[in-house]
């Protein structure tokens, strides 16, 4: 399964580490050239939302992704990748590919604290550590957004047709079954 990684930008390098672990066929999307040759999903990684939607825009990117996710291409965003896909984003002027209608704050978890780990139930996974870091918060939801994971009553990962959005980073964990489980509803999906 090919599997295409958000390269501009972030925490690439663990999504693509994990999906090799799984057999999956991860490659790096870093320009408009990389998006020739057909693929079955798209992992937006962690890192700076500003920067990513920034060299997004400017590698003419921004569009054609923006159109294969609103035409059911699998997604998943992870952290500034959840920013990436909101349809809102509360404390930033700007919206970037807007096809989750979820409303996000950034820099919501972690500003005081840093970085911490809650392990939470995941639906479909069981418990799972959730890394935070610098995170968004998901503050609402449209219709059809179904919540994955939960952590202190607040959804932090969600789910929207072909598009899962976390706050987290399972990249970090070591633990693959958030990977998996986006492989598995790809696999599912081509039935
Ligand atoms: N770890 C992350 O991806 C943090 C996201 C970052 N704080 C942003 O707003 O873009």
């Amino acid at each position: 399964m090919r599997i295409g990684v958000l390269a501009v930008q972030g925490a690439f390098a663990e999504h693509i580490a994990m999906l090799q672990k799984l057999d999956a066929e991860p490659f790096e999307i870093r320009q408009k050239r990389d998006l020739e040759q057909p693929f079955d999903g798209l992992i937006l990684p962690g890192g700076e939302s500003t920067t990513m939607g920034k060299l997004l825009r400017e590698l003419g990117l921004l569009e054609d992704l923006r159109m294969r996710i609103a035409q059911g291409l699998p997604v998943l965003g992870t952290c500034a990748g959840l920013i990436l896909l909101a349809e809102k984003i509360a404390n930033d002027a700007h919206t970037y590919f807007g096809t989750l209608p979820v409303t996000v704050q950034r820099n919501s978890y972690g500003r005081q604290l840093g970085s911490f780990s809650k392990t939470a139930d995941i639906k479909g996974i069981g418990p799972f550590p959730l890394v935070f870091i610098r995170a968004p918060s998901i503050e609402a939801m449209g219709v059809g957004v179904e919540v994955l994971a939960e952590i202190d009553g607040k959804a932090a990962g969600v789910r929207y047709g072909n598009q899962i959005g976390v706050a987290f980073h399972p990249e970090l964990t070591g633990n693959a079954a958030v990977h998996q489980l986006f492989l598995q509803r790809i696999e599912d999906s081509k039935i």
